[in-house]
């Protein structure tokens, strides 16, 4: 069967809908998660302005000049803020030690729900970190972010209701564990400096092959080439969005919690070199991770009878803290199970 990303309306589950055009979202969206890990989603009820909004914000601030960007770095132990091209390496959140180590060349700038947000709750502040704003170079940068931040979050909201419904397990399962969720909103940035020699860095990648840590993720991003995705064929695949789409793909915690019915995908960004550069690309994820201190162990209905679940229990905050000290401080996780797909891709579409 050719590879391709599912298209589902969830219209029903955002403008309301009657039962059965809710079982048949459910329907649909199981079937993604268990053959893809990634879905495209219309009907999902963002104005176009905001994400017009989103891409004109950052197009200001990573249109400015390095050095100003850099004064909005934050510490690597520190998920916020920006990262320059260069600093972060995605495959080693994986276990992927590979020659092109710390070549990502993305630049990102990262906010999320922060300590003040919730108030009341005694959250850990270096995951709930505060945001830093690069306000004084680029205003019109943080009110579109805002706007599109809380759409985004109501969308991945969404999905965990119809996940819960396609799983047959009760909302809460998934509400008691996401009421003070950490969420990160990551603007990705790819292109290269001008005079950039793209012949001789043949190890050039965009965003090395992972897969996300949370939930879910919500995917904006450009139509232009660049994202690929692992399929169950062994081969990476080119995926761009529908018109008016959004990507939805799963993460680790997803899968460890469906014992595996549900694919965390394997995906990269590699953007073709046309013409002797590569084309410029934008994409923003929005990770939907979970409260720090919920613990994650597969649903019981997803484990055969006789058998041990696939994973241990773990907390979201030990999962998410272990993967972010791969890929922003350098550390190279253990190897698990997806190291080794990732070993055997073919390099191919
Ligand atoms: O740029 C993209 O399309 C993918 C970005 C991504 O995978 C990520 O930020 O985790
Ligand atoms: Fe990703």
């Amino acid at each position: 069967m050719p590879f391709s990303v599912p298209v589902v309306d969830i219209t029903p589950y955002v403008a309301g809908g009657d039962d059965a055009a809710r079982a048949e979202v459910a329907r649909a969206v199981d079937r993604a998660c268990n053959e893809v890990g990634f879905i495209q989603v219309l009907g999902h009820g963002i104005p176009e302005p905001v994400t017009d909004g989103l891409a004109g914000a950052m197009d200001e601030f990573f249109g400015l000049e390095m050095d100003a960007k850099r004064e909005y770095r934050t510490p690597a132990g520190i998920n916020r803020g920006y990262a320059p091209p260069k600093t972060e390496s995605l495959s080693l959140s994986l276990g992927v030690e590979s020659a092109n180590r710390m070549n990502d060349f993305f630049e990102a700038f990262n906010v999320g729900l922060a300590a003040s947000d919730f108030p009341g709750v005694e959250v850990d502040p270096v995951h709930y970190a505060e945001n830093t704003w690069p306000d004084a170079d680029a205003p019109g940068f943080r009110a579109p972010v805002e706007a599109y931040f809380a759409e985004a979050g109501r969308v991945a909201r969404t999905m965990t209701r119809i996940f819960a419904d396609a799983l047959g397990v009760d909302a809460s399962v998934f509400t008691s564990r996401t009421d003070h969720s950490l969420d990160v909103l990551r603007m990705n940035n790819y292109a290269l400096p001008a005079g950039t020699d793209v012949r001789l860095d043949g190890d050039l990648t965009g965003m090395g092959e992972h897969t996300d840590y949370g939930i879910v993720t919500v995917l904006w991003a450009d139509r232009v080439r660049g994202l690929q995705v692992l399929g169950t064929d062994g081969g990476w695949h080119d995926v761009s969005p529908d018109p008016g789409a959004l990507l939805i793909n799963l993460g680790d915690l997803t899968a460890r919690w469906t014992n595996e019915r549900w694919m965390s995908t394997l995906h990269r960004v590699k953007p073709p070199i046309v013409g002797g550069t590569i084309e410029r690309r934008r994409s923003a994820a929005y990770f939907h991770d979970g409260n720090a201190d919920a613990l994650i162990e597969a649903i019981p209905t997803t484990v055969p009878a006789g058998e041990e679940p696939l994973y241990p229990p773990i907390t979201v905050g030990e999962h998410i803290a272990a993967k972010l000290a791969g890929s922003r401080e350098g550390r190279r996780n253990a190897p698990g199970r997806e190291t080794a797909r990732v070993l055997a891709a073919r390099d191919e579409d």
